[in-house]
């Protein structure tokens, strides 16, 4: 069933009107171009972006709102140059309340749901390192376009953590069957280069200025074709894979959390916290 298809209703109003959608909280701030009806949604939680279950719920609400505009597009990047988003909040596993541990999950499925599936095209301006949930956020958009010199990959398994079959799916459409099965069991980051190589990313940029232009090049190639059409192709495409992920969720909010609470997952990320920190001091 298709859960939501363009509106030909919202036509009428797109012709009429562009409204600057924003965001009051701090943690995502969105900008809307009247003159293109692009906006760019920049995530703003310092200092690497990670997904809180906060977090997590505004990049919803702003999705959610900007589907209910008249946005022909957006962008999705990140306040610093330095990382686009480093993953869920290893913070969120650390000893986790239950309750809370289940609604971070949750809310990581609906993140990708609301993303996967806007009826607007998506690009994400990839302006620093993307691993785990980084690389699912840039995973949701249509189009990816990196600066030189990051890092991307689900690295998951690395650290303990199985990577969920909806997310599977979505690197098995990017990058391939062959290459997903080898790169999310062994949790591979890629550099800027082999990402492009392997098909992570579509396109590479010196600079954040490049990038943008790139981006924006790709939401241009949309605006001569009927946006009924386009967004109907897409969901078309992509709806099914909502569906069974919502399908599943349950089970798969257990399996997360009987993985995080298992006795050497929680030692090993001590040690992986610890790691972070050490790298630091050097
Ligand atoms: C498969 C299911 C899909 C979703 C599931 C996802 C699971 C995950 O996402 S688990 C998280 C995976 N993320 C990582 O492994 C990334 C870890 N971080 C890094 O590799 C680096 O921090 C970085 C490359 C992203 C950035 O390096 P940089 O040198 O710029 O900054 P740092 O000094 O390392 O970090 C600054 C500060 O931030 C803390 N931090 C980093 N990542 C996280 C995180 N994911 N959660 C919470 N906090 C994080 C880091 O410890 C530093 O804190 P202090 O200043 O207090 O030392």
């Amino acid at each position: 069933m298709l859960r939501k298809i363009f509106n030909p209703a919202r036509l009428s109003r797109f012709q009429r009107t562009m409204v600057t959608v924003s965001s009051s909280d701090a943690l995502v701030s969105t900008e809307v171009d009247d003159k293109t009806g692009y906006a760019t949604v920049t995530l703003n939680r310092a200092p690497v972006n990670s997904l809180s279950l906060e977090l997590m719920t505004e990049i919803v609400k702003t999705v959610d709102e900007l589907e209910r505009s008249n946005i022909r597009g957006m962008v999705l990047t990140s306040f610093s140059n330095k990382v686009f988003c480093a993953g869920l909040d290893i913070m969120e596993m650390v000893n986790p309340d239950l309750d809370r541990l289940r609604a971070v999950w949750t809310r990581l499925q609906d993140t990708w749901a609301s993303l996967y599936g806007t009826s607007f095209p998506t690009v994400a301006l990839i302006n620093g390192h993307a691993p785990a949930g980084g690389c699912l956020l840039a995973l949701c958009c249509e189009y990816r376009v990196m600066c030189n010199n990051f890092n991307i990959g689900l690295n998951e398994t690395q650290l303990g953590l199985a990577v969920p079959p909806w997310l599977q799916g979505t690197m098995r459409q990017t990058i391939g069957t062959r290459e997903a099965e080898i790169h999310c069991i062994k949790g591979t980051m890629f550099n800027s280069q082999d990402a492009l190589k392997i098909g992570l990313v579509d396109e590479l940029a010196a600079e954040n200025g490049e990038a943008m232009q790139r981006a924006l090049h790709y939401l241009n190639t949309f605006k001569q074709m009927s946006p009924y059409a386009r967004s109907a192709t897409k969901l078309l495409m992509r709806n099914k894979d909502i569906e069974d992920m919502k399908r599943g969720r349950k089970e798969d909010v257990e399996r997360f959390v009987e993985n995080v609470m298992n006795s050497d997952f929680q030692n090993g990320l001590t040690v992986y916290l610890q790691s972070l920190k050490n790298r630091k001091n050097k």
